[in-house]
């Protein structure tokens, strides 16, 4: 089935494969600045440079309640990262959550419930890119993850080049997909196999394993974990030590390391989202996003 992919003019210039964002509509000189530090906020995503470290942007996720990675907000991430990216005053990303104990609760279920194909498929798109964009940017990405992180949230996580998590048990981290009745999809499960190795991904992705704090640690799924007040200055250090290494080294072998798990998705971008559209469209795949959908509600009591 071919599928044609109706995409709203925004998520379209953002959605080329490394398309640049026109007419720079959020970058702007932080308000009140006048020194030239630029600072690219959008509703949800906050992004300021961090005040101890130079060249270093931290971005806050804040899509309250859960950082649930919609349409919208996957846009936005995506404007951003391409603003900091085309922004050679910075080097290095802190990506971490504005919304307390969570990190992010991976993607939007509600762009995958009840939606038309044509949805699904830009919805998909976005989800790849934002992927990409991240696995591959040429910025140090640290994760301080200050949350639970399921799923997408996970991916997140895993997509930057060091994770420094939360020491509280609620924390946990991990693709969780067949406990909603999905699966994750190929390339959720590279970045994971790559992370934590074959044999401990094997059982992770097929149980749904969401590791709290210790475990997380001694699989490998994080690098490191610390008091809760503590995960921002150890990322800021972490920082420092990742941009002590030449900038052209660290990206050429960046890029060498992570090329062939990315180009597996690029050769597939259209076959996956056919893929994932057909997939997502079951009845029993709805069914089953139906009924975590209610055990979600049903939870509040
Ligand atoms: C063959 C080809 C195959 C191709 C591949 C096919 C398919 C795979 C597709 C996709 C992979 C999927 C990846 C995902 O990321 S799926 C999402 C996984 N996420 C989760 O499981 C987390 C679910 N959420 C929670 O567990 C909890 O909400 C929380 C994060 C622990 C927070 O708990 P808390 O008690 O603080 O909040 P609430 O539970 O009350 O939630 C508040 C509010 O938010 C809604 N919500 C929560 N999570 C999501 C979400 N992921 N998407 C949308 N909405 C979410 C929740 O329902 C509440 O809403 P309400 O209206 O009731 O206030």
């Amino acid at each position: 089935m071919a599928l044609t992919v109706g995409l709203r003019p925004l998520t379209r210039a953002l959605l080329r494969p490394w398309a640049r964002v026109p007419g720079a509509a959020l970058g702007r000189p932080a308000a009140g600045s006048g020194d030239g530090v630029r600072c690219f906020g959008s509703p949800r995503v906050l992004v300021e440079p961090d005040p101890a470290a130079v060249g270093v942007a931290v971005m806050k996720m804040r899509n309250p309640p859960v950082n649930s990675l919609s349409l919208e907000f996957l846009t936005e991430l995506l404007i951003s990262l391409e603003k900091l990216e085309n922004d050679k005053t910075f080097r290095g990303i802190i990506i971490t959550s504005d919304c307390p104990g969570i990190f992010s609760a991976g993607l939007d279920l509600l762009e995958m419930y009840g939606r038309d194909p044509a949805h699904c498929a830009e919805y998909w798109k976005a989800v790849q890119e934002l992927w990409l964009r991240v696995y591959l940017s040429n910025l140090v990405v640290i994760g301080a993850i200050n949350g639970i992180s399921p799923a997408g949230g996970c991916l997140l996580s895993l997509s930057c080049d060091y994770r420094v998590l939360a020491n509280n048990p609620k924390y946990a981290i991990g693709l969780n997909e067949t406990l909603l009745g999905i699966i994750a999809p190929f390339w959720f499960k590279d970045v994971l196999v790559n992370t934590i190795g074959h044999r401990a991904a094997e059982r992770a992705l097929q149980l749904g394993f969401l590791f709290p704090p210790s475990d997380a640690l001694q699989v490998g799924i994080v690098d490191q974990v610390v008091p809760e007040d503590q995960v921002q200055s150890t990322a800021r250090s972490v920082m420092a030590q990742w941009l002590a290494i030449p900038d052209h080294a660290r990206q050429l072998t960046k890029n060498l390391v992570r090329k062939p798990t990315a180009d597996r998705l690029l050769q597939q971008r259209d076959a996956d989202i056919q893929n994932f559209v057909r997939f997502i469209s079951r009845d029993s795949i709805q069914k089953s996003l139906h009924v975590y959908l209610e055990k979600l509600k049903q939870k509040k009591g």
